[in-house]
């Protein structure tokens, strides 16, 4: 396929999101599959236009005075990976594949500069009704961590300590461009391509299949590692789903002590199981909530790790459509089960056991609100500072932007180059 063939791919695949409100990955898997003459460089360059039209989806429809999926798609092509007018006007004359061609006045809005009316919303590329929580958070930075967000995400990978170490590791991977992360210690990551770029599938790595390294993003290795697993003692992963999280409380704990992984989405665990043996994970049991209870656990945890369903704010780098599919309801239902969570959770913890409540949101609302709610409602849990913990496990490691007042930790992909993720840290004390 030419370019114009997979710019006309791109906007029917766009228009098949936004019409009918279908999973962007779906809709690509099925575009693949009802066009089976395409390739793989194709289909990748096809969800490359796709993914970074949705991250900015905003700017781009106001640059374009039009948010139709071919205004989108042109202007991702043309202004975003800066190809330009000229090479745009070639691909859709030249390829009876392509698009129609271009109207005068797309032509003379894609050769125009950025308008410079932009609502702040719009250059930062957040839904606008998003845009005041945003700026609770952020302040004058705002705009910078929403264009943050609207870039590609570099693939990140955790060294499996069990198994392996990361400097033979990125000997191994030097082909694929693997690069030690700058904070994780267990980091390796391999940054985005842009434009055309196509990322190497590193699951087909000998050391992936034989579990020397797992795909996990450098803010959930963070989270991890903050928690501070020690060999030996008794962990709770309460909701474990897939288990990207257990697999580095294990790691922490090398196969000593006994970790617990439990999720109330008994279908959420299944893939678990086959990534724990890949892993070599011995000192596990994985309680599903079909078939056993967490009763015997209560008051016996040193630690309980809560990675908290939540809105996925903080990764919006990789699942582009979910931000712009986001409703308040949502944001509610989320803000509920993370009450939920929490009071159940709570439970498990031993005095002088430790509670860390995570999220990959970056609102407010389901972080350090839901912390000061918590603490309000249990005098037998304080605050422990997770920037204390930072300072103590990254040393030299420069510190987070944005720390609350009891050392909560907010890391985003411009200030730390990771995920968006927050981290609290909790002790029972009575
Ligand atoms: C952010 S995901 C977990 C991701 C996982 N820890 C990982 O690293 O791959 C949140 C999980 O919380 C689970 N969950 C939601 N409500 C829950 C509840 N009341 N109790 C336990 N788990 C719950 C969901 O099923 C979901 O799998």
């Amino acid at each position: 396929m030419k370019d114009g063939g997979r710019l006309a791919a791109a906007i029917e695949v766009l228009d098949e999101v936004e019409r009918r409100h279908r999973p962007v990955q779906v809709v690509l898997k099925e575009w693949g599959s009802s066009h089976r003459f395409a390739g793989s460089g194709d289909r990748t360059v096809i969800g490359n236009l796709v993914f970074d039209a949705l991250r900015n989806r905003a700017s781009l429809a106001a640059h374009m005075q039009d948010e139709c999926p071919r205004a989108l798609a042109l202007a991702t092509y043309v202004l975003t990976w800066d190809k330009g007018l000229e090479a745009l006007t070639t691909v859709l004359n030249e390829d009876r594949h392509a698009p129609e061609a271009l109207t005068e006045a797309e032509a003379d809005r894609l050769a125009a500069a950025v308008p410079d009316d932009l609502q702040p919303w719009q250059a930062a590329d957040v839904p606008e009704w998003l845009w005041p929580k945003f700026t609770a958070v952020f302040g004058g930075d705002a705009v910078t961590e929403g264009r943050a967000l609207a870039q590609r995400a570099p693939v990140d990978m955790r060294v499996n300590t069990l198994k392996s170490d990361r400097e033979k590791l990125l000997k191994k991977l030097g082909h694929t461009g693997a690069q030690g992360t700058g904070l994780s210690p267990h980091g390796m990551r391999i940054e985005a391509k842009p434009g055309l770029g196509r990322m190497p599938h590193v699951q087909a790595e000998e050391g992936y299949r034989k579990g020397w390294f797992d795909l996990q993003d450098e803010a959930s290795q963070l989270a991890a590692l903050l928690a501070g697993a020690q060999p030996g003692q008794q962990v709770l992963d309460y909701c474990a789903g897939g288990g990207g999280k257990t697999l580095a409380l294990a790691a922490a704990m090398q196969n000593k002590g006994q970790l617990y992984a439990y999720d109330a989405d008994r279908l959420r665990l299944a893939p678990i199981h086959e990534r724990l043996q890949r892993a070599g994970v011995r000192n596990i049991q994985v309680r599903d909530p079909a078939s056993s209870t967490l009763d015997d656990l209560k008051g016996q945890m040193d630690l309980v790790f809560i990675d908290a369903p939540c809105t996925g704010t903080g990764v919006w780098r990789r699942r582009p459509d979910s931000k712009w599919k986001l409703t308040e309801k949502a944001l509610n239902d989320r803000m509920n089960d993370q009450v939920h969570v929490l009071d159940n959770a709570k439970e498990y913890v031993k005095v002088g056991g430790r509670l860390v409540y995570a999220t990959c949101s970056l609102l407010p609302e389901e972080n350090a609100d839901q912390i000061s709610r918590f603490l309000s409602a249990n005098a037998d849990f304080a605050p422990v500072s997770a920037l204390d913990s930072w300072t103590a496990m990254l040393p030299g490691k420069p510190v987070p932007a944005y720390v609350t007042e009891r050392g909560d930790l907010t890391l985003t992909p411009a200030s730390t180059k990771t995920d968006g993720f927050f981290i609290a840290i909790l002790e029972r004390t009575a």
